[in-house]
């Protein structure tokens, strides 16, 4: 399987993360990309390509324009407002706040564009996040164009990532970008399937009121996982959109054996839609060791997962999203695409 990749995702090079009240090095850091990297070429997946390059266009058929600007000029506002740390928010248009006024002021500004505190903004975030949109968009391309799967080793990850919103990690909806790329390429129907530990509230926003995308989430139960504010299984979608919208919450301590019968239920409801290709948000933060995450899969059982996902014969874009278990990371994330790839 080839894999798209390039160093410039390592340019967000954020210091802090807001973890239990206290500001930590960040969970989502540069070295998951080289531990990943060196796995694919250890296993010798495949060719590792350097992406093209796409520019803003595809991303502001997903994104707000004025976010983007945002993401693009936060950081020299806060210094010029000679703010020390890197820009968390500190207020948000909570309940019964307005949420129709953006304020000049950036601290405010932060909060109406922060789905959460614990992303900080950084010199580099806003050229990772465009280099992660090319290689999102570089494996999208070579799987319309030859029909064989690729994988884009996305960093920043994105589903998190709103029309208007960042958080979790997430700043360019990556998945979202090459659907809608793909159905502006001709296609009718795109299946996003997010196995991801933590629900894509970004990519169900995003595609929330349509029906030639049809999104689906494995992930742990909203009541008790980030972001806890959607991801419940009665959220089926609204307008032309009812019913492309599926949620499988699962609760603390799910082993492979009941999340792969989620699975199973998924792959059935992606058949049945019968989309010309398939996007999977592939994180690897449902393994036992990841940090911040509860489920219980075990390293080898990402390679039935792979299987699993093969056996759908569909064009399929694999771009990474979560896991935090670095050490692992490489293993858990190569062993998905080998177990796709059949050998
Ligand atoms: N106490 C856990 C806080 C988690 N905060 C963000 C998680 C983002 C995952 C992206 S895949
Ligand atoms: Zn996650």
């Amino acid at each position: 399987m080839l894999t798209f990749h390039s160093e410039e995702t390592k340019k967000r090079q954020a210091r802090t993360e807001l973890y239990g009240g206290t500001l930590v090095p960040p969970f989502e850091c540069p070295e998951r990309v080289d531990i990943i990297i060196d796995r694919v070429r250890q296993v010798g997946l495949g060719e590792v390509r350097l992406p093209g390059t796409y520019g803003l266009e595809p991303v502001l058929a997903i994104h707000d324009a004025r976010y983007i600007d945002f993401l693009e000029t936060a950081w020299d506002e806060w210094v010029a407002a000679g703010l020390e740390g890197e820009p968390i928010p500190s207020i948000w248009p909570a309940r019964r706040l307005r949420s129709d006024v953006i304020p000049d002021n950036i601290d405010g500004k932060i909060g109406y564009y922060a789905l959460a505190a614990e992303t900080s903004l950084s010199p580099g975030t806003f050229e990772a996040a465009d280099t992660s949109k090319d290689i999102a968009l570089s494996a999208l391309d070579h799987v319309l164009h030859t029909g064989e799967p690729a994988f884009g080793l996305c960093r920043p990850p994105g589903h998190h990532a709103a029309v208007d919103q960042y958080g979790g990690y997430c700043f360019f909806n990556n998945a979202a970008i090459a659907a809608q790329c793909a159905l502006n390429d001709g296609m009718q129907r795109v299946a996003i399937l997010d196995i991801d530990f933590h629900h894509g509230n970004g990519t169900q926003d995003i595609f929330y009121d349509r029906d030639d995308v049809l999104f689906l989430s494995l992930h742990g139960e909203p009541n008790d996982a980030f972001p806890y504010y959607l991801g419940f299984a009665d959220e089926t979608g609204q307008g032309k959109g009812e019913s492309f919208n599926v949620n499988y919450p699962l609760p603390r301590h799910t082993d492979y054996a009941a999340w792969s019968q989620a699975l199973d239920q998924a792959i059935a409801r992606i058949r049945a839609y019968r989309p010309e290709l398939l996007i999977v948000s592939l994180g690897v933060d449902t393994f036992e060791k990841d940090p911040i995450s509860f489920f219980k899969l075990k390293s080898e059982e990402f390679i039935d997962c792979g299987r699993r996902l093969k056996q759908i014969g569909l064009p399929t874009t694999f771009l990474m999203e979560g896991g935090y278990a670095v050490e692992e990371i490489g293993i858990n994330t190569v062993n998905v695409l080998t177990g796709f790839d059949g050998d």
